[in-house]
């Protein structure tokens, strides 16, 4: 039995794993670069299986998931573990799994059982066994109450894979039945209409269906912000906070393509990928803006129906996704991103026309983050335009997928 709380299909899949050196040297070389380097888990992982041409899938599934796992447990590793040495931190992480150490000899000193006695002491400390900063447990205990403990033990387990269909293209049941010609099961989760789960986690960006633009691979929570939105075709509409555009090409979709959407974003790299992201989509409303500063949104005052703004945020609503975002966050990194979402309310909210609505979204958990910030909104002068028509606080616990915040506000007529 796994001491760690992963699921079970997972470890049956790596207790019959080999472990072979080339793979595990590869996993300990981007521990390195992610620990001692102070590089991202994402861009590690990639460059790792870049320069391995060679691995096939097992290995290259094996290599990227023990990365992101050893990431996530880097704690509580660290802390069961004999030394710091990398060879002996993967080999503590395998046999905290239930799994077997071959022979070799950068596992000596290693010893299942004094491993085990170690975890037994500190697994009722919770910011040890969860493997999280002792200051986030005792912020996430301190905001979430009693919701805390399954949050955090949910928010430290893997992340389905989730799709968008991209309606403009084909039905939901259209893609399912495609997919399952290519072996690719998937269901559809209740309450989600344009979403499918993989039954099993897969790389899924190779698929043609993929490479056709007939869905996005996005997490069912984030599916949420588009539809609050209420967009109908013909509108024009304004995401504020763009990005790579993952909430405008579900926005495009709704409304048929018909209308218009700004998407705006102080980073226009990021603006780049939605452009080629839309096309691959068969998207043609959307025309990103770079905000230049506060000109760019003066000009834009009262002229949208809708206005997404799903601001910076701390991430602790995905940290299945991104379990290094633990280790780089700080209480003061979380303060500035909080100080900076209330300036984008303030200063962006004049956009929507009178009676048109503002969608304020993040994927945080953290209710200072979340409702907090739509209270201290409402309660300012350029918030006593608006009204609360509702807001969806998502855990993670609860709904199964990433968690999020979602909050509808009317503004008033003149
Ligand atoms: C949560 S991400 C958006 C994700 C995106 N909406 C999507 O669905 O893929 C927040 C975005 O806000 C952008 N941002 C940061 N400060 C901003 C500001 N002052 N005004 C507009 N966008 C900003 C960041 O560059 C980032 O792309």
């Amino acid at each position: 039995m796994p001491i760690l709380n992963l699921n079970e299909e997972r470890n049956t899949y790596l207790c019959t794993m080999k472990l072979f050196p080339n793979t595990v040297r590869g996993v300990v070389q981007a521990i390195d670069e992610i620990f001692n380097q102070n590089r991202y888990a994402d861009k590690v992982i990639e460059k790792t299986l870049k320069s391995n041409p060679k691995w096939g899938a097992r290995d290259r599934a094996f290599v990227a998931e023990t990365i992101y796992e050893m990431v996530r447990w880097w704690r509580l590793i660290n802390e069961v573990s004999p030394s710091k040495d990398l060879y002996h931190l993967f080999g503590t992480y395998w046999l905290l799994q239930g799994n077997k150490l071959p022979d070799w000899r950068e596992f000596n000193g290693l010893d299942a059982y004094k491993i085990k006695t170690k975890y037994e002491k500190v697994k009722d400390i919770r910011a040890l066994k969860q493997s999280i900063p002792d200051w986030l447990d005792q912020m996430g205990a301190a905001l979430l109450g009693d919701k805390w403990d399954e949050e955090i033990d949910t928010l430290n387990q893997q992340a389905s894979v989730v799709i968008r269909v991209n309606t403009l293209k084909i039905s939901r049941e259209e893609l399912m039945n495609r997919l399952a010609q290519d072996g690719i099961e998937t269901y559809s989760p209740k309450g989600y209409k344009d979403a499918l789960v993989l039954a099993k986690r897969q790389n899924i960006f190779k698929n043609q269906a993929f490479k056709d633009g007939l869905f996005e691979v996005q997490d069912a929570s984030s599916q949420l912000v588009a539809a609050a939105l209420e967009v109908e075709p013909g509108m024009r509409v304004i995401d504020a906070c763009a990005g790579a555009g993952g909430k405008s090409l579900h926005l495009a979709a709704l409304m048929e393509n018909k209308g218009r959407i700004l998407s705006m974003d102080v980073e226009g790299w990021k603006l780049q990928n939605t452009k080629l992201r839309a096309r691959r989509n068969g998207v043609s409303i959307i025309e990103p803006r770079v905000i230049e500063g506060s000109k760019t949104i003066k000009r834009l005052n009262e002229s949208a129906d809708r206005v997404l703004l799903d601001v910076p945020c701390s991430g602790l609503g995905v940290l299945k996704r991104n379990p290094d975002t633990k280790w780089k966050l700080s209480p003061e990194s979380i303060e500035k991103v909080q100080k900076m979402q209330q300036e984008i309310l303030q200063n962006y909210a004049s956009m929507v026309k009178p009676e048109g609505l503002l969608v304020y979204a993040t994927c945080s958990i953290l209710p200072s983050e979340n409702q907090l910030q739509v209270e201290k909104f409402l309660s300012s002068e350029k918030g006593k335009d608006f009204e609360l028509m509702e807001d969806q606080k998502v855990l993670a616990h609860e709904s199964g997928f990433d968690g999020f915040y979602i909050a509808k506000l009317k503004r008033k007529a003149k």
